[in-house]
């Protein structure tokens, strides 16, 4: 009997069975599936993928060790004051994910009324030009070594999730992959702390992870965990552990968001701009946020800590891209001029990061 290919949704979000494809016994219905979601929601979850559960606990026990570091010891190994250089590490305060915001002025009015309350530690291949900012040796030995070992492992699982997005495009099976053949990719831990006190968020900046954020800061917005954003590459792999708070907007009710809730085993897969652009629109990039999840207080009001660990996937920098075929006909002419990848995610990482 053939597998089942949807598992069950999540606010509507697909559950996807991946093993059809790994195991080739019906990788078109998989690759299909995850099409479709992506032109629904732009967001699917995937769970029997090739990503081995072990390594993933592991990674997220690294985290949490590197998290757990005094900030002075974090900041060893700290990102650099520009937004197009994503690697390294940053404390709470120091991005602020906004949508189409490009003015330095106003994204600093944003971050500043509204900063993200999270920590983040950055890595990219190690042959990358742009290079890694690791901690001085000795300091976590162990922590640089399993970073790029899972940078790698994610690596292999993009080339086949991009595989079954191919066939579900009706294009090569080997199209999408040709077109990431280097490896633009970012590997991000992501701590949002529990504890940070935020007498007024303007001093954030400077706070240490030992402080406190109230639940009713974030609802009235006077801090987030990570503001409403798109994310800006091809597609993006998210891991989250079992706190909760992320959300993507609604496309049938724009502005209300619905739960991205933990699925155990899954990883999140959601599409980014230069995709929904290179489609002519035809997948979507949606928006999306994380938040104190509303069912998971602590009875001091408080937040729960979170961590998750995005993997941010681009296709190769110099490679100019016009709109895929099958995406584009007489009657829905292309609407984007074509565009390397480097030209456009430099454009949106830049107005990430604040100086
Ligand atoms: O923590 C999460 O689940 C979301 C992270 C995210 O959206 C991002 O880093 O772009
Ligand atoms: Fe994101």
């Amino acid at each position: 009997m053939s597998q089942a290919i949807k598992l069950g949704d999540v606010s509507d979000i697909p559950i996807v069975n991946f093993a059809p494809f790994l195991d080739g016994s019906n990788k078109q219905a998989v690759a299909d599936a995850m099409i479709q979601s992506f032109k629904n929601t732009g967001f699917v979850y995937l769970v029997n993928h090739s990503l081995p559960k072990d390594k993933v606990n592991e990674m997220f026990a690294w985290s949490k060790k590197f998290f757990a570091l005094p900030i002075q010891t974090k900041m060893l190994a700290p990102h650099p004051s520009s937004g197009m250089y994503p690697r390294g590490y940053s404390p709470p305060g120091k991005e602020k994910a906004s949508q189409h915001v490009y003015d330095a002025n106003e994204l600093e009015k944003l971050r500043v009324q509204a900063p993200d309350v999270k920590e983040s530690f950055e890595v990219g291949r190690e042959d990358d030009p742009m290079a890694n900012i690791w901690l001085p040796d000795g300091v976590l030995p162990g922590f640089k070594e399993a970073s790029l070992d899972f940078f790698w492992a994610c690596r292999e699982v993009q080339l086949t999730i991009l595989r079954a997005l191919s066939l579900g495009l009706h294009l090569d099976e080997d199209y999408l992959e040709k077109c990431h053949t280097v490896a633009e990719n970012q590997l991000r831990l992501l701590h949002y702390p529990r504890y940070i006190t935020v007498e007024k968020a303007s001093e954030m900046r400077f706070l240490t992870s030992a402080s406190s954020v109230p639940i009713e800061q974030i609802e009235r917005h006077e801090v987030e965990r990570i503001g409403a954003h798109s994310d800006f590459g091809s597609i993006t792999l998210l891991l989250q552990d079992d706190a909760g708070g992320l959300e993507i907007e609604d496309h049938y009710n724009p502005g209300t968001f619905i739960a991205a809730t933990p699925v155990e085993g899954a990883i999140i897969v959601n599409a980014g701009d230069f995709l929904m652009r290179w489609s002519n629109d035809m997948i979507k990039s949606t928006i999306h946020r994380v938040r104190a999840p509303p069912n998971k207080r602590a009875a001091d009001g408080m937040a729960p800590e979170r961590y998750s660990i995005p993997y941010f996937c681009s296709a190769d920098f110099t490679r100019v891209v016009d709109c895929l075929p099958g995406t584009y006909s007489d009657d829905k002419p292309k609407k984007y001029e074509p565009i390397s990848a480097y030209q456009y995610v430099m454009t949106r990482l830049n107005a990430l990061y604040a100086s």
